[in-house]
């Protein structure tokens, strides 16, 4: 039977960028508003959540873990400490709690919780927001498979899960947690190239916004390799292999390689820091 995540409570500790976009993407996929506690520690955050989503706000972060099934903890790194310090007290025993920390492992949470609570550690991405992230999913040393389900089901209407081992995380958050800020950076520099030959921003803007939307679902329909899908649209002696031969020459692919190491360097090492 497919787990249903309407009806279960879920407490949110830090409602920011990505709490919110988890948030979002599990209202999308049948979970109740009034299921829902969210917490933000600035009185306009907590409007703003509660106006948007309908869902109940407070700055207690004990109160909002009363009476929860699932508990996402979505404050930066630095702080889950001291926010599991805060709340341990309050869980219910078959409370999950959700790390979505970069870094962290789940030797952290199991120091910080009492003992046997159900942790599942994952690593989104903000196109949860719109039902269209990708998260990966690691289940605690203890965490019982029908915990790790209704997390999984939480996650259902933000996009994919993809469950993993704790060694993988760290290269998983450098491409996908971290992914989008790449792809909007290359959106940025392709929109700044089309005001450069003279096009409109917001022209530029929307080209680049649906080529990129547009080669996403080509490469996610077809299901065609990214090297053959390119080389469909570089003509011999056109244009298109200009302009990837500039690419090459400015080292870009190398660069991303290394761009995506060193994101996976900084997780090892926040791991080492606060782990
Ligand atoms: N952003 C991303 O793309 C991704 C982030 N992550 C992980 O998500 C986590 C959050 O990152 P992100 O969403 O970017 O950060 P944000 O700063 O946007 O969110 C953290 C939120 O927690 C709030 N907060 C801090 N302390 C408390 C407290 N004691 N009580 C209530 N609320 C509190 C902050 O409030 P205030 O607004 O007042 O500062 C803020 O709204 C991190 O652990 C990060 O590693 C994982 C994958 C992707
Ligand atoms: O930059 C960060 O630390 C977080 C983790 C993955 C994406 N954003």
């Amino acid at each position: 039977m497919t787990t249903q995540i309407a009806g279960t409570r879920v407490a949110f500790l830090g409602t920011g960028t990505m709490a919110e976009a988890v948030l979002a993407g599990a209202l999308g996929s049948g979970l109740a508003p009034s299921d829902v506690v969210a917490t933000a520690r600035r009185p306009e955050r907590g409007a703003e959540l509660a106006e948007r989503y309908g869902v109940t706000t407070t700055a207690d972060n004990a109160e909002a873990v009363t009476g929860a099934r699932v508990v996402v903890v979505g404050v930066k790194p630095k702080d889950v400490a001291a926010m599991l310090d805060a709340v341990a007290g309050a869980l219910e025993p078959d409370a999950v709690v959700v790390s979505v920390a970069v870094g962290l492992p789940l030797s952290l949470y199991a120091r910080h919780l009492p003992a046997g609570q159900p942790v599942v550690r994952t690593m989104p991405n903000t196109p949860a927001q719109v039902g269209a992230g990708v998260t990966a999913v690691v289940a605690g040393p203890t965490t019982a498979e029908a915990d790790v389900a209704l997390v999984e089901a939480l996650l259902a209407g933000t996009g994919e899960t993809v469950r993993i081992a704790e060694k993988e995380i760290d290269a998983f958050g450098a491409l996908a947690g971290s992914g989008p800020a790449y792809v909007f950076y290359v959106v940025d520099a392709m929109a700044e190239a089309g005001v450069l030959m003279g096009l409109p921003r917001d022209v530029a803007r929307r080209l680049a916004v649906q080529t990129v939307l547009g080669s996403g679902r080509l490469l996610a329909e077809t299901g065609e390799h990214p090297a053959i899908l390119r080389e469909k649209v570089s003509s011999p002696g056109g244009t298109t292999v200009q302009a990837l031969k500039r690419l090459d020459d400015g080292g870009v692919r190398s660069a991303f390689l290394n761009a995506l190491e060193a994101a996976r360097d900084r997780s090892r090492e926040l791991a080492a820091e606060l782990g």
